[in-house]
């Protein structure tokens, strides 16, 4: 779809990358740009999170304060559609490699600078991380243990939303350039990308005065609950229509329970205990079994290792894959792209790392 598409990525750790492994698997042609000791994601963890990140893509390892270096991704950047950068706002000026140096060379240009706070906020020039972004968007608010103590994501939102909403302003960029026949810069901010992900909590709270998002979606029903199983595993009911809780309660033989759709999950709710009795009488294994036969929204809490085999339309999706050898997630569906993707691309030069 982006086929013809030349992006360089100079971006580095995880948000930047992402983007460009997601342009990459939408056909774009990308080359990221590393410094000679390498992008920091090489050095924090292990090599198949940088693999997975950057795989489908190009790369080059230069030194930009070198002025031959820069001569040469100048003019990689002149014939090409977008530039991505991640860096503390100003760097890439130092560098002489900001927005108006490579509009200068290359007019039609779609570059995007990816930041914590926005290129020109009081915090621009602060360092961050996602865990930052996660505390100040209300984001790590919404995950605490039952003592009210904020629990460390073990999953880094920030950085992915911010990379899909990168995705979503390039690739918008590169529609309204077909169109008017301009180029664009993008600033963007992590810290919005999460935020708008906020709306229903910030909007809701700010007129109503309720915390914590969406009452009904937010567990505080009987059918909309995260409900253990006998062998303490955990399953997730999502009845949220009648049809669905009414469809549940004929599956369990309770159609007693029908009136009760939207009580309270709240052990004075008689109901709410029953349901977690219930729950406890089967084993994870044979919850799963009837959720598969019943038209209830019920579905396991999977672990990470299971969600290949224990969902089966994990599988059929083949989203997840093995590719010599490699362990792979698709960042999307695409049965042609599935079949031909991740084919590693051969280095620009003697510098590269693969
Ligand atoms: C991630 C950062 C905190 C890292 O901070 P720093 O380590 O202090 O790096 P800076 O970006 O300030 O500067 C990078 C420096 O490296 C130099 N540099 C970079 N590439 C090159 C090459 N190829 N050659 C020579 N020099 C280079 C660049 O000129 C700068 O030098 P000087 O000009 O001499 O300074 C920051 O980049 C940042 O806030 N970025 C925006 C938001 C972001 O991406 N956050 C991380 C999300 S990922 C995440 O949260 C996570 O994974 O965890």
């Amino acid at each position: 779809m982006l086929d013809g598409i030349k992006v360089i990525d100079f971006s580095h750790y995880l948000p930047g990358p992402f983007a460009s492994l997601r342009l990459a698997d939408l056909g774009a042609e990308v080359v990221k740009i590393e410094p000679k000791t390498g992008d920091m994601m090489r050095k924090l963890t292990d090599d198949c999170i940088f693999e997975a990140n950057n795989k489908n893509k190009r790369s080059i390892a230069v030194d930009l304060k070198n002025v031959q270096d820069a001569d040469a991704v100048r003019q990689l950047i002149s014939q090409a559609d977008v530039v991505i950068e991640s860096f503390r706002p100003g760097v890439m000026r130092r560098l002489r490699l900001s927005y108006e140096d490579v509009y200068a060379l290359n007019p039609s240009i779609v570059y995007c600078s990816i930041s914590g706070y926005g290129q020109h906020s009081r915090y621009a020039s602060f360092g961050s991380h996602d865990l930052n972004y996660m505390a100040l968007t209300g984001m790590l608010a919404q995950f605490k243990d039952e003592s009210g103590r904020p629990v460390h994501p073990t999953i880094t939102l920030a950085d992915f939303i911010g990379s899909i909403h990168a995705v979503e302003q390039i690739v918008s960029a590169l529609y309204a350039r077909e169109r008017m026949g301009k180029g664009r810069y993008i600033d963007l901010s992590l810290v919005d990308g999460l935020l708008s992900m906020m709306t229903n909590h910030i909007v809701l709270e700010h007129h109503t005065g309720q915390k914590n998002g969406i009452p009904i979606l937010a567990g505080t029903v009987v059918s909309y609950h995260l409900y253990e199983t006998k062998d303490g595993r955990y399953m997730a009911l999502a009845a949220l229509e009648a049809h669905f809780w009414r469809n549940f309660c004929a599956a369990v033989g309770k159609f007693e329970w029908y009136e009760g759709h939207l009580s309270a999950a709240c052990d004075d709710n008689s109901l709410f205990l029953d349901m977690k009795q219930l729950f406890r009488m089967k084993t994870f294994q044979q919850w799963i079994a009837f959720s598969e036969q019943v038209d209830c929204c019920l579905t396991p809490v999977l672990e990470t290792d299971e969600v290949k085999t224990q969902f089966a339309n994990n599988a059929y999706r083949k989203m997840i894959h093995i590719n010599n050898d490699q362990m792979e997630v698709a960042t999307r569906y695409d049965e042609h792209f599935l079949r031909s993707a991740h084919v590693r691309q051969k280095s620009m030069n003697t510098n590269i790392f693969y």
